[in-house]
């Protein structure tokens, strides 16, 4: 049973395969009980149960190798306890590979109408029903375990920034002692927990809080607090001081990040791992990535524009014409987002296997400052 893990799998070691010499990019892979995971990876976010627009075998087809699910919206509907009686994430949504879900933290802040935090639990409205919603550090554990993902996020308290220093180490700590609770509330053995380190835009709270988070040795590191407004140069700031701070033998996880280029700059400083709802939001309002930076497909100025949208896509992609984008929005058609949608996803996932074929050839430095440059062209 998932109790008994097998003794001679190391499931989530981290292998860090080689370090480029021109940046700090690292290319590594972990093991999860759902399959490998190569790094750095992009992880389509599917927030309840779907990644949005695309059915589970599009997924499969852009290379994406882990995705997201949600605690917060998961467990309102349809309920964690249904989906565990339906056998599972995996099972419920037909997707087998590696499923990482996030905590529900910083769902509390940005999504539910808040009630409080106590040190004991976060307390909100559901923004589905309005429902009072208790949720733990050991409820979130119990929510995650129900749905069976392989790596699960511990509660955090996330609080908005700009903000007192005190109030931003309070919540800090707080994070710290619900990592320990979330620890010591895992049963089983199928699953990781992923500590996430806060501290604001405080390099010596984040410092403090990288080194307590190390000691309590959880198999992989999440940097969170961030990409929540500050301007991307205080991100890459916290990142600096950060990922060094964090053990080179673990992975490490960037919440919520982001555009291409924040892919790049997270690479470059070291980061594994990165997960955000823009390829596919993005998707759904006619914005489509591409090497030359983004194409609003709805632009009046692609009405006659027989060129394809980007001729390295996928293949339901590569073979249209911008006019045809412009045209199935305009007309309200389903498939202009499902289309856009797995085309941002595809890229964003061609965009991991370029880099993580760069830093194996020691040419990460030279890729990044072409991929800027193409972004910059507006094309
Ligand atoms: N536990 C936790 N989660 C965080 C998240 C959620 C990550 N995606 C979870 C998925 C699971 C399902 C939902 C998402 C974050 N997302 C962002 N920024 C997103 C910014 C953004 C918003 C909208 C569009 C683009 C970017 N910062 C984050 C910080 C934290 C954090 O500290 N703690």
């Amino acid at each position: 049973s998932a109790l008994e893990r097998p003794a001679e799998v190391d499931w989530f070691q981290y292998k860090l395969k080689h370090v480029d010499v021109t940046s700090k990019a690292r290319r590594g892979e972990f093991v999860t009980p759902h399959g490998v995971v190569q790094t750095p990876a992009f992880m389509p976010v599917g927030t309840q149960g779907t990644v949005k627009g695309l059915e589970i075998g599009l997924v499969h087809q852009t290379g994406a190798e882990m995705i997201l699910g949600n605690t917060y919206h998961l467990s309102l509907r349809p309920g964690d306890d249904i989906v565990a009686e339906l056998g599972g994430l995996h099972k419920f949504m037909g997707w087998h590979g590696p499923i990482l879900t996030d905590s529900g933290g910083f769902q509390i802040f940005s999504l539910a109408q808040m009630r409080k935090v106590t040190e004991k639990e976060a307390i909100f409205q559901s923004h589905i029903d309005g429902r009072k919603i208790h949720l733990s550090p050991e409820r979130s554990i119990e929510i995650q375990e129900n749905l069976g993902s392989d790596i699960a996020m511990v509660l955090d308290h996330v609080v908005e920034l700009p903000n007192e220093t005190k109030v931003i180490r309070e919540a800090m700590n707080r994070s710290i002692r619900w990592a320990k609770r979330c620890q010591d509330a895992a049963t089983r053995k199928d699953q990781a927990q992923f500590a996430i380190v806060q501290g604001g835009l405080d390099e010596g709270l984040r410092v403090e809080c990288a080194q307590r988070l190390t000691e309590l040795e959880f198999p992989g590191y999440a940097i969170g607090g961030l990409s929540v407004g500050e301007p991307p140069p205080e991100m890459y700031r916290i990142l600096d001081a950060t990922c060094p701070a964090l053990p080179t033998n673990k992975p490490r996880y960037l919440m919520g990040v982001g555009r291409p280029e924040d892919l790049l700059e997270g690479i470059r400083r070291g980061v594994d791992l990165f997960d955000c709802v823009m390829p596919t939001r993005n998707g759904r309002n006619a914005l489509a990535f591409t090497d030359e930076g983004t194409v609003r497909v709805r632009n009046a100025k692609y009405q006659r524009d027989s060129t394809p949208l980007d001729p390295k896509s996928v293949p339901q992609v590569a073979g249209l014409s911008r006019a045809y984008f412009r045209h199935l929005f305009m007309a309200k058609e389903m498939l202009g987002p499902i289309l856009l949608s797995l085309h941002n996803v595809a890229y964003y996932q061609r965009l991991m296997r370029e880099a993580r074929q760069a830093i194996e050839e020691d040419r990460f430095e030279a890729y990044y400052e072409q991929k800027m440059a193409g972004w910059s062209s507006g094309g």
